[in-house]
């Protein structure tokens, strides 16, 4: 059966990373058949909605989601319902991606464009795994409200439930077991939370300890606990100890933007948004949209060639296409092909030249 991947560019630097994509994913997976839909800001001009009825019937019929990025300024101004974020968070829960995998891995070659020491990142590999569709992003009620002395209120619901907790703490210990890493400090999974703090992050500890206990613990994984802010903390000491990173929606987010600057750049990071076997996945840059170098041929495709890899590997089991790629991108930055954010000045299409070179 033909498999199908459905691109979803987005908005700013988009469609300029998307297009390097595509260009790789022609060269490495020719019979693959690609379709487009509108997603963000490009979709709320035109159609008056962030994610169509129809985009979203699109990626649910499709083998897998490849997504450039949302937003902007030029929507800043829009109902929340109708943001080019709301778009991204639509999809996200219509296809049930719950099992968002960030890895950060280092490439040698970048080695010294990070913000750490050489020594602190060179070899780094590690995986934040991201709960997805729950938590502070979804909790119900949200809003905000003018109170009677005329000041306002915002408010959010941080909640999560057992069958939430479960599903991702099975998948970060597949994944960890599949890694193997248990001699780092902090090797197979830790999961972070603020349970000192919060009754959803006391549940979310109790709940991964009592899966792993009931069902996980045979499989020899060893499993960590830790607080957010610690891990923050321990991500710029000794990023290495760690190999999965088990975490909520939001702490999930912060932590994977702040793992981007250990591999060199926030233009090096993809990921991979998974649901239950045989669903699509989302696959996507862990940047946004970047308007400050929108359409200026600057932006970093590396994170969406990388996004094309992780589809091919998890969501279309083309395994040694994937391996070319990894490997292929991992040349052209030995070779030298670096944009402004990694020091250099080649251009979004220069860096595809440098990919496409070694395939
Ligand atoms: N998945 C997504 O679609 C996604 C993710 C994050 C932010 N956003 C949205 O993007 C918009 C901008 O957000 P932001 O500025 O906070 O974050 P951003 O990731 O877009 O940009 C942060 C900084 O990193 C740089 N940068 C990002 N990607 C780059 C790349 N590929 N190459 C080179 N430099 C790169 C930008 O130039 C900017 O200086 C907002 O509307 C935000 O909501 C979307
Ligand atoms: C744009 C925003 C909704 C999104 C998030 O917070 O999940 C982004 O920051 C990300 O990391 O994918
Ligand atoms: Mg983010």
């Amino acid at each position: 059966m033909t498999q199908t991947l459905l691109l979803l560019p987005g908005d700013g630097i988009g469609p300029e990373v998307i297009e390097q994509a595509v260009r790789v994913a022609e060269k490495v997976a020719p019979d693959l058949a690609l379709e487009e839909g509108l997603i963000g800001g490009i979709s709320y001009d035109q159609l008056g909605t962030p994610l169509s009825d129809e985009t979203l019937e699109k990626a649910k019929a499709s083998s897998a989601v490849l997504l450039g990025a949302v937003g902007g300024p030029k929507w800043s101004d829009v109902a929340r319902d109708k943001r080019p974020e709301a778009g991204l968070l639509n999809i996200r829960k219509g296809l049930d991606t719950y099992a968002n995998l960030r890895p950060a891995l280092c490439f040698s070659a970048l080695a010294d464009a990070s913000a750490l020491k050489r020594e602190l990142v060179e070899g780094l590999d590690i995986m934040i795994v991201r709960e997805l569709v729950g938590g502070v992003y979804f909790g119900q009620p949200k809003g905000i409200e003018t109170l009677p002395d005329g000041t306002r209120r915002g408010f959010d619901n941080a909640e999560y439930t057992t069958p939430e907790i479960h599903r991702i703490t099975r998948v970060a210990f597949d994944i960890a077991k599949g890694r193997g890493n248990y001699d780092r400090k902090w090797g197979g999974v830790c999961s972070v939370e603020k349970s000192n703090v919060m009754d959803s992050g006391l549940l979310w500890k109790e709940e991964v300890q009592a899966i792993y206990d009931a069902e996980l613990k045979d499989m020899g994984v060893p499993l960590h606990h830790m607080l957010a802010d610690a891990c923050a903390m321990q991500l710029v000491r000794e990023p290495k100890g760690f190999d999965v990173i088990l975490a909520d929606n939001l702490f999930g987010d912060i932590l994977s933007d702040e793992a981007s600057m250990l591999t060199g750049s926030i233009g090096m990071l993809p990921s991979a948004s998974l649901s239950d076997a045989g669903k699509p996945g989302l696959y996507e840059p862990v940047h946004g949209s970047a308007p400050d170098i929108a359409g200026q041929g600057k932006a970093n495709p590396f994170a969406a060639i990388l996004s094309l890899e992780m589809a091919l590997r998890w969501s279309l089991g083309r395994i040694e296409a994937a391996d070319e790629v990894t490997r292929a991108v991992s040349t052209a930055l030995e070779k030298g092909a670096r944009t402004g954010d990694l020091g250099g000045d080649f251009t979004t299409a220069q860096m595809g030249d440098a990919v496409l070179a070694e395939l």
